[in-house]
């Protein structure tokens, strides 16, 4: 297995009003395999969108160290980090489009802001990635006149622009309806296999990316656990884990035991 990115020991803490800390990650350790797809879940407020955050760098971590392909990425900025966040693919929670900017500028952008590519060029990717998400008659549409699933269609076409080798969903089916959500995690399967990236993928929601999941990472208190394939959580004797899979994963463990 080759590693796309590794935790070593990592803590984030934040002050707490009392004066001591809240200690999101605890000395955590993971790796995320290349080419693969991670999913990372916990409940509320344990610390998911921290960790991508300083995946991303846009966190520093207050102990241990973070890798990308090996290369220790803790304490880079500047140009290093701009660099390095060239390889990532963003696709956050309301896709984060410009309202005043159309599906086609919106798209564009990346290439515009982070490329010196002409417009004849860029106008052919845009119209390539539209074409491929499905989305080719609408480039001139304002996203308040789009569809939730369109909007997050766009917003994937927007993030895979710079070709990134590691995509971070950051709850990227919330708002959607469940035929939507399938349709979204469809497209996301469909575009790794063809592109290859990485894929990182935060979710509440264990059974909507239970068929995507490689790896699952549950965060609680602190703490993560690792697993490999979803149906390998509910085996835990861990209490937390239980309680997590009762109440995320009610439904597909019930039928599994059924069944067997
Ligand atoms: N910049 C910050 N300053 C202080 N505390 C923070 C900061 N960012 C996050 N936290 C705290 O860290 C904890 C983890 O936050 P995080 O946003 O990672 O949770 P999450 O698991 O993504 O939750 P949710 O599912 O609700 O989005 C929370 O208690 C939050 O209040």
């Amino acid at each position: 297995m080759t590693v796309a990115i590794e935790f070593k020991e990592v803590e984030k803490h934040f002050p707490k009003r009392d004066g001591g800390l809240q200690r999101v990650l605890d000395r955590v350790s993971f790796t995320i395999p290349k080419g693969k797809t991670t999913v990372i879940a916990g409940r509320s407020g344990q610390g998911k969108s921290v960790t991508l955050k300083l995946i991303l760098g846009l966190m520093k971590a207050d102990g241990g160290s973070i890798h990308v392909d090996g290369k220790d990425v803790t304490n880079v900025g500047g140009r290093a980090l701009e660099q390095l966040r060239t390889r990532f693919g963003v696709l956050f929670q309301g896709a984060a489009l410009f309202d005043s900017l159309t599906v086609f500028e919106n798209v564009a952008l990346p290439l515009r802001e982070r490329t010196s590519k002409g417009e004849e060029e860029i106008e052919a990717l845009v119209s390539s990635t539209l074409g491929q998400l499905e989305l080719l008659g609408h480039e001139g549409k304002y996203p308040a006149q789009l569809s939730g699933g369109m909007r997050k269609r766009v917003g994937l076409a927007r993030a895979l622009q710079l070709n990134p080798e590691i995509m971070l969903f950051d709850e990227p089916t919330t708002g959607l309806d469940p035929v939507m959500t399938q349709e979204i995690y469809q497209l996301f399967a469909e575009t790794q296999a063809r592109v290859g990236f990485t894929s990182i993928i935060v979710s509440h929601d264990i059974p909507k990316v239970f068929n995507l999941a490689d790896q699952v990472i549950v965060l609680h208190q602190g703490e993560m656990d690792v697993f490999g394939r979803p149906e390998e959580i509910p085996l835990s004797k861990k209490e937390h884990i239980q309680a997590f899979v009762q109440t995320t994963m009610g439904e597909i463990y019930q039928s599994q035991q059924v069944e067997g």
